[in-house]
């Protein structure tokens, strides 16, 4: 049944089963995309997880990953120990095999957005769902991965974004992070209205946007590098304390500036396949812009990520960010 519960999200064909059993839980469908887990009880170290995917709708490989960890718990090879709260953002997007139909999806988190339209319509009850889920677990610490594939490569092909907001990331984390084979982490220093971002502003949660390899159709991903990201969102599920590695394998990062597009006439100086932490040395043009005329690396070098033109005017067109120290490590 949960293994074919994506082939049906994916068809949109409706279902009758709202509610089923799992040999240790049972799943509600709480919405189109929507997937609650609910365990016969919750372990002592269970947190209330939200695993999200397809926030973007041709980033197939993180919905191929929650395809393996819902068989494993549908099997019963991974006792479920967790609530866990499944979600398939950009339903239309997916179907169509693209970013998103009309907006971008993951800029649209934020209480009291008043947009009209599918993405902002979509953003407003994926927000409720995640308050709901985690009023209704509030004695469990709340969690929320939302899990992405890059539009180009990476010297860091597998990575992720801290948000930020006023919670502390609880340095086990780190050490989850580098287990799962996450290569590099990008801090932000500004808010922003990512799904993570809402989780962790809103709820006080653990989140991280993941960037998993690169965007390709269903069937042509990798999976076999993401065998360690399967078994972190295992471990969260079956509620047992996950596997740990030492953060200082990983890159860290901190944005130092934004590319925003602010002008129709606006195009990025450098190729369209440079990976994402490519850096740039002073006094490099990286884009000109209509509006803010050239844009250029000033005196220190900088590595760009998320270079895209093809944005809205006044959205981000890419991150400039210089290399940070690993958080200090201690046993909490
Ligand atoms: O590869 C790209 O240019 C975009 C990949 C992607 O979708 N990234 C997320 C990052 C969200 C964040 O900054 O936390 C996005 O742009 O929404
Ligand atoms: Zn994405």
């Amino acid at each position: 049944m949960l293994s074919e519960w994506l082939d049906w999200t994916l068809e949109g064909a409706p279902t009758s089963h709202r509610q089923g059993p799992l040999p240790s839980g049972h799943y509600t469908l709480l919405a189109p995309g929507v997937l609650e887990l609910t365990p016969f009880a919750p372990t002592e170290n269970a947190q209330a997880c939200v695993f999200s995917a397809a926030i973007h709708g041709n980033e197939t490989a993180p919905v191929e990953l929650i395809g393996d960890l819902l068989a494993r718990i549908e099997a019963g090879v991974l006792p479920l120990g967790a609530p866990i709260l499944v979600i398939l953002g950009n339903l239309p997007a997916l179907r169509a095999g693209q970013r998103f139909m009309t907006t971008n999806l993951n800029r649209l988190f934020q209480r009291g957005l008043s947009a009209a339209g599918h993405e902002p319509a979509r953003a407003r009850e994926l927000m409720a769902q995640v308050d709901a889920f985690y009023a209704r677990h509030a004695k469990q610490t709340p969690l929320h991965y939302d899990l992405h594939t890059a539009i180009r490569d990476s010297c860091y092909p597998r990575f992720v974004v801290e948000p930020h907001a006023d919670t502390a990331t609880e340095p086990r984390q780190w050490r989850w992070l580098a287990a799962a084979d996450m290569q590099a982490v990008l801090h932000q220093r500004e808010p922003s209205d990512t799904f993570s971002h809402y989780s962790k502003h809103y709820h006080g949660a653990q989140a991280f946007t993941f960037e998993l390899g690169r965007v390709a159709p269903f069937g042509h991903n990798d999976l076999a590098s993401l065998a360690p990201m399967l078994e972190l969102l295992s471990a969260l599920a079956s509620g047992q304390a996950p596997a740990q590695a030492a953060p200082e394998q990983m890159a860290f990062f901190r944005v130092a500036h934004e590319i925003r597009r602010q002008a129709e006439d606006f195009h990025l100086c450098f190729a369209d396949d440079t990976p994402n932490f490519t850096a740039f040395g002073p006094g490099t043009l990286l884009a000109k812009d209509g509006q803010q005329g050239d844009i250029r690396v000033l005196e220190t070098p900088l590595h760009v990520v998320f270079p895209n033109a093809d944005v809205e005017i006044g959205a981000r067109a890419g991150l400039l960010v210089t290399s940070s120290a690993p958080p200090h490590n201690d046993n909490q």
